[in-house]
């Protein structure tokens, strides 16, 4: 008999990290100011649609019974049911989520995909917990939210700390309570369950895509061009390997363990072979040298690829940066408070709703082939998607030229403008 235990918190310190609500907020607040955005859509765009807080009691495997908070929020659907994925970290917390949700909404107009916006999480460390506790937690977690998901309502895919392992037991969980299979419930799910061709490699793929039409608009070539990689997780790992197979010199990676240094150039392959056989870290890799973390972002490089978490980059070392470009992998890994500094330094950079949107774009091409049970090759996968990030990256650039403002506000205003007009046709209140 499992014992019951009080409410389980992992510590979530979120010292030193400054509010990406806030930061999200501040950025959306000046594009509403160049889209003269009406008081009533401000209002309701301001204000997530759905926040749900549910308590997970998960049978530990020494038997006792801790019970875990999770959150779904749901930002908004006026351009179509909600996307975004679920994160696992200790450091998870409603007003994150509420950002992250935010930002699903402005990345998914971004691009022109029917979704709104929704994001999830837990407070937990998954690198502390056994696979069967994670599954228990993942199920748990879905039965909780088994009616804000749903195929045409809310459709969840991986974030930090969570990947196909969990999407499989989401979509089977959720198939079980549905009384049918619903692969199309969620993304990100390992190819034999109905994922998609590309959908591991997408939001990386996107970065470089994106990457390399940022370097082109500066006059630079890939291979006359280095960068450092923050996070060697999907994004960071993906987008490194992408970006270096285009010539680009990858000097520096980092993760949660510590950072990486080779003047030489990492070897990529090199250094994800290190990874996937050391429980996912870089720790111990031996093929560069040990550098103090802080120093990664502020090194002497031409491109900064920030794919870990929010707000490290900050007042704090902005001033130190060195790198022409910043192409952001993470979402909101660069503070409000940065950006003025950013700005008047006159680094371009390429933000997390447009950088990123490859691995949305790619869950949407994976719903696409759920529903038509058809499955797409991996070539139509990447052009369609390469396609779509292109052409937003244009938009979003002669929208920054237009109104001489940086990428990060013209993507909040192609994004603001477009669910803005959708609730001028269908006059939704
Ligand atoms: N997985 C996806 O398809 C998408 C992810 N993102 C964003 O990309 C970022 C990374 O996500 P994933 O790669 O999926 O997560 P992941 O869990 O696969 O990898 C996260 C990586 O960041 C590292 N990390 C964590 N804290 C760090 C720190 N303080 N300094 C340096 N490294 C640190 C971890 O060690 C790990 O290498 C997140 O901001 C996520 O929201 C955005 C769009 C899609
Ligand atoms: O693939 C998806 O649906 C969402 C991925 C995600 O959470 C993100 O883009 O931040």
């Amino acid at each position: 008999m499992a014992v019951l235990t009080t409410v389980y918190k992992e510590p979530a310190p979120i010292v030193d990290r400054e509010n990406p609500l806030e930061s999200m907020m501040s950025r959306f607040n000046v594009a509403a100011n160049i889209l003269g955005l009406d008081e009533q859509t401000y209002n309701v765009l301001k204000a997530p649609d759905k926040q749900v807080i549910v308590s997970i009691p998960v049978t530990m495997d020494n038997g006792q019974v801790r019970v875990f908070e999770g959150y779904r929020v749901v930002h908004n659907t006026i351009l179509g049911p909600s996307k975004g994925g679920i994160r696992y970290d200790t450091h998870v917390h409603l007003d994150e989520v509420k950002a992250l949700a935010a930002w699903m909404t402005w990345k998914c107009a971004v691009v022109d995909i029917p979704y709104g916006g929704a994001k999830g999480g837990i407070i937990c460390d998954p690198t502390t917990m056994s696979a069967g506790e994670i599954e228990r937690l993942t199920r748990g977690y879905t039965l909780a939210l088994k009616d804000v998901f749903g195929p045409d309502k809310d459709i969840p895919a991986p974030d930090m700390g969570t990947g196909p392992r969990e999407m499989a037991w989401l979509m089977d969980e959720y198939s079980k309570t549905s009384g049918k299979t619903s692969p199309a419930v969620v993304t990100g799910k390992p190819l034999v369950l109905g994922g998609s061709l590309g959908r591991v490699e997408a939001t990386g793929r996107g970065v470089m895509v994106s990457a390399i039409a940022a370097l082109a608009k500066l006059g630079m070539k890939p291979e006359n061009t280095t960068a450092v990689v923050q996070g060697f997780g999907n994004v960071g790992s993906w987008a490194a390997k992408l970006l270096n197979e285009k010539g680009v010199k990858i000097k520096g990676v980092s993760d949660i363990s510590g950072a990486y240094w080779n003047e030489d150039g990492i070897d990529i392959d090199e250094a994800i072979a290190y990874k996937n056989a050391h429980k996912g870290r870089l720790e111990g890799f031996t093929g560069a040298t040990p550098m103090d973390p802080d120093d990664l972002l502020i090194s002497d490089v031409d491109m900064l690829v920030p794919a870990a978490v929010e707000d490290v980059i900050t007042e704090h070392n902005a001033h130190d940066i060195k790198a022409k470009l910043i192409v952001e992998g993470a979402n909101g890994p660069t503070s409000a408070s940065a950006d003025p500094i950013i700005n008047e330094k006159g680094i371009l950079v390429v933000p997390d709703i447009l950088a990123n949107s490859g691995g949305v774009t790619v869950s949407y091409f994976e719903w696409i082939q759920n529903r038509q049970g058809y499955k797409w090759s991996e070539q139509m996968v990447i052009e369609r998607a390469s396609r779509i990030m292109t052409e937003a990256f244009e938009k979003v650039y002669a929208v920054a030229q237009k109104h001489e403002v940086p990428m990060r506000i013209a993507a909040y205003v192609v994004a603001i403008d477009k669910v803005a007009q959708t609730y001028k046709f269908r006059g939704a209140y």
